[in-house]
């Protein structure tokens, strides 16, 4: 009889071929250089299989963990990855610093990652690498200057009362002088709503309960409950990234959002494309995102970018500007909330040095210190990404600021790591690391960017390259081109709810929040379903 191969047979094969093509890669990825023997973890996974993956995975504090290995092994580390592949952590301020800089050449995405990024948005500047990467980036930069955020700072005023005419239905509704808000979704619809008008001109109208295909892909994140088999491909994904292709509702659903942006990008694209051609002279001479990015199609120099690369842009700057700051401006109500005297601070200086009127550009850039130290320690405790993943693309030699002692007992002031390296650097690990930031690392504390020379130069904090000494938007050649875009809008949406409202948990100051997986991970209250943040917003008069 002949032998009739079943499904798991199947599997097996494609397990066999696809082991057999990563060790034949592994072998030409392999470089000269040894590697310094790092200290780290022993590996308590079963088999080897998962290495440390679960036990991170399932820390209250992953930053915490991974900052107590940098105490015990030293500032540069190894730890155990799925089956019998190791990460390089990087801790010290020189070596973080020497690996930004020779990011997309000397550090580039892992395939795994790649396939991820080109899943959701494309091949933009994200997924781009080397000369791509520049050449985009240098495209699409002059909508980034700080003259072309001042203009846009109105749009974020909009949306800021947008919200608060919502809100004040909400509160009216109920006959009352406050509410219960899920606050999160609402932070969601400002992010979009603002990235639509500044980014696009297009208004997608969630302030106003308009219904569109993005916002409701968007929402309907926080509905999906994870599952072992969405988690299995971030563990296995690096040595296995097909298995990022695996159709989980997850999956699903980030493929969906790409559609659904595509759509309205393809749109917004064909009706800028006829105004640039109808000589729209005030688009060709503004430096709007739209501007650039049709001279961009359009023109014969190097800053040439396809119609793919160009559609890929929008999806993800929509991306990006939706899900960070949706993420930060949550937090900092969550922490505004937990520190009932910081937003009280923080009212008093916004009505003492506003009154009525809103703060402008020029204000937020130096004239409201206590808003601009909320928002910095808010993004330095609640960085929305937590760590950057790369692969080394050569051999390297990495310097330290402090010599590491190895198991050997011998110092090195340098670490050589072998092509091929998986290396992270823990984002929200340095953010809040003790020997970085001192003794109150952990605590929320606005004031310390009060006296930033005396809390900066007093620890090690000044060591640190990237804006105002964070991780939170790396640095180098990918550092966050809409930085200085989020930081006004984070800092317009603010002003103008915490002038009007004061908010506390919805179950009194024991409530607590813990994270759930957005796209990126967001915060929640504890226990419940979903990613609600509910508060009690009361009106102030
Ligand atoms: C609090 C808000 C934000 C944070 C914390 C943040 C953080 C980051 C980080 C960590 C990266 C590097 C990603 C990587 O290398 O994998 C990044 C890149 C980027 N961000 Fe942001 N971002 C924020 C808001 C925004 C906004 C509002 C926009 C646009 C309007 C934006 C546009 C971008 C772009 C275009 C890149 C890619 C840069 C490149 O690869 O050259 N970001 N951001």
């Amino acid at each position: 009889m002949l032998y009739q191969p079943t499904f798991i047979d199947f599997l097996v094969l494609l397990a066999g071929t696809y082991l057999s093509l990563r060790i034949i890669r592994n072998l030409r990825l392999r470089g000269t250089t040894p590697a310094t023997p790092l200290k780290g973890p022993p590996n308590t996974s079963p088999f080897n299989i998962l290495g440390l993956a679960r036990r991170i995975a399932r820390a209250p504090d992953t930053g915490a963990l991974l900052e107590q290995w940098a105490e015990e092994y030293g500032s540069v580390y190894q730890i155990p990855a799925a089956l019998g592949t190791k990460r390089v952590i990087l801790t010290d301020p020189k070596a973080i610093a020497h690996f930004y800089s020779h990011e997309t050449f000397g550090y580039v995405q892992p395939t795994f990652g790649k396939m991820l990024i080109e899943n959701i948005v494309g091949r933009g500047l994200l997924w781009a690498e080397g000369e791509a990467h520049k050449r985009q980036r240098r495209a699409i930069a002059p909508a980034f200057t700080n003259a072309a955020i001042r203009k846009v700072t109105d749009v974020f005023y909009d949306s800021a009362y947008k919200l608060k005419d919502a809100w004040d239905t909400i509160i009216e509704a109920a006959s009352s002088d406050e509410a219960i808000i899920e606050v999160q979704t609402w932070m969601n619809h400002v992010s979009l709503d603002s990235i639509g008008i500044a980014g696009f001109s297009h208004d997608f109208g969630s302030l106003h309960g308009k219904y569109s295909t993005v916002a409701n892909v968007f929402d309907s994140f926080s509905t999906i409950q994870p599952t072992l088999i969405d988690i299995i491909p971030f563990i296995l994904g690096p040595i296995f990234p097909f298995l990022i292709n695996i159709p989980t509702e997850r999956n699903r659903m980030l493929r969906k959002l790409n559609a659904s942006m595509e759509e309205i990008s393809e749109e917004l694209l064909s009706k800028t494309r006829e105004n640039w051609e109808g000589e729209d002279r005030q688009l060709k001479e503004e430096k709007s995102l739209m501007g650039v990015l049709i001279k961009s199609e359009t023109t014969e120099s190097g800053l040439r970018m396809s119609k793919e690369e160009v559609l890929a842009q929008m999806k993800v700057l929509m991306l990006a500007g939706y899900e960070t700051s949706s993420i930060t401006l949550t937090w900092a109500l969550i922490e505004l909330c937990r520190n009932p005297q910081q937003q009280t601070k923080l009212r008093e200086e916004l009505q003492t040095q506003c009154g009525a009127g809103d703060p402008t550009w020029e204000e937020f850039t130096n004239g409201l210190p206590y808003l601009d130290a909320v928002v910095h320690e808010t993004l330095r405790h609640h960085p929305p990404l937590d760590q950057t993943n790369r692969i080394a693309a050569e051999d390297d030699i990495i310097p330290l600021s402090v010599p590491l002692q190895l198991s050997s007992g011998v110092s090195v002031d340098r670490v050589s790591i072998s092509k091929g390296t998986r290396v992270t650097i823990p984002i929200m690990a340095v953010n809040r690391s003790t020997s970085i930031w001192g003794p109150d690392a952990k605590v929320f504390s606005p004031e310390r960017w009060l006296d930033e020379t005396n809390s900066i130069n007093k620890f090690r904090a000044k060591e640190i390259q990237g804006h105002r000494h964070l991780l939170t938007f790396v640095d180098g050649p990918r550092t966050c081109l809409g930085k200085g875009f989020a930081l006004a809008e984070i800092k317009a949406v603010l002003s103008v709810l915490i002038r009007n409202y004061s908010f506390e948990f919805r179950d009194g100051p024991e409530t607590q929040i813990e994270k759930a997986r957005g796209i990126l991970p967001r915060p929640k209250v504890a226990g419940e379903s979903g990613y609600g943040v509910p508060l009690r917003v009361r009106r102030l008069r």
